[in-house]
């Protein structure tokens, strides 16, 4: 079993917890009441290249990573260094993630919010919502194709953008299938957890120009963004090297700098 199907599995028995203890319709007026999604893809065609910033305490390849006693506190050093979109980790597990993180962060930042989990059925995306997501992250390895066109068109039509994510050429050519308008391409593979920044590169030529393309995981620094950004990435996702630095508000400003730069421009349009 690969490490996505063992998360899966444990997504999936939480799903269930929950799903009995709030329904469907609670959640629908939940997200009735919650303030009107912001739009996705706006925020991260900005100038230059954009960045996404992660709250990410923990994950399967590193272990622990940082705390993160106040997870909206740090979504404001984010966005105060010139974040265009906060991702919030939300599966609890492996993750250390939590619908009440997805709340706190929604309440205290003015840019979209990220819902980053492991989506399988609607219900996470009424979820999303009702805590506040305006994006939602939908990974195609993990779903069929029927399932993908279907989640799509369900987190559209409550208001959540979704950020299509793939790992190689196949999954890439399935998300654009599938009508995505963000696609990501993840350096790691979350079938044995092994980074490539390379992967990037080998992919987003199966991505149109009119979809906007993020660079997922393995950023370091500026270096990375740079290397990312030549290869035509119009965002990067950025969660490890934020959270274990320092200083994440000026290290997320150094990478907004670096993307700023004239001479990044890859002439998208
Ligand atoms: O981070 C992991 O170990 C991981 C394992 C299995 C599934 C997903 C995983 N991470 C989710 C992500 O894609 C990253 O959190 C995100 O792209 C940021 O990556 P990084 O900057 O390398 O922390």
């Amino acid at each position: 079993m690969s490490v996505l199907d063992e998360i899966i599995d444990g997504v999936r028995a939480d799903l269930a917890e929950r799903q009995a203890r709030v329904s469907l319709d609670e959640l629908k007026e939940r997200a009735a009441r919650a303030p009107r999604a912001k739009d996705g893809v706006a925020a991260l065609r900005g100038e230059g290249v954009t960045v996404i910033c992660e709250v990410k305490r923990s994950s399967p390849s590193k272990g622990a990573l940082a705390a993160i006693a106040d997870p909206a506190a740090l979504a404001a050093d984010y966005e105060a260094g010139g974040a265009s979109v906060i991702s919030v980790l939300t599966e609890e597990r492996r993750f250390g993630g939590s619908l009440a993180d997805l709340e706190a962060v929604r309440a205290k930042v003015d840019i979209p919010v990220l819902r980053k989990d492991f989506i399988v059925t609607s219900y996470q995306l009424w979820e999303a919502r009702a805590y506040g997501a305006d994006l939602a992250l939908l990974i195609v390895a993990a779903l069929d194709q029927e399932a993908l066109v279907s989640l799509i068109e369900r987190a559209e039509s409550i208001g959540l953008t979704p950020l299509v994510e793939a790992h190689d050429e196949e999954e890439a050519e399935r998300a654009v299938a599938a009508g995505a308008k963000i696609v990501g391409v993840n350096a790691r593979n979350l079938k044995d957890l092994k980074v490539d920044r390379s992967t990037f590169e080998r992919v987003a030529p199966e991505i149109p120009d009119h979809i906007v393309k993020v660079a997922e995981s393995g950023v370091r620094g500026p270096h990375d963004l740079i290397a990312y950004a030549n290869a035509g990435a119009d965002a990067v996702l950025v969660g490890e090297s934020l959270v274990t630095g320092r200083d994440p508000k000026a290290a997320v400003a150094d990478l907004v700098a670096a993307g700023a730069h004239p001479a990044l421009r890859h002439g998208r349009g």
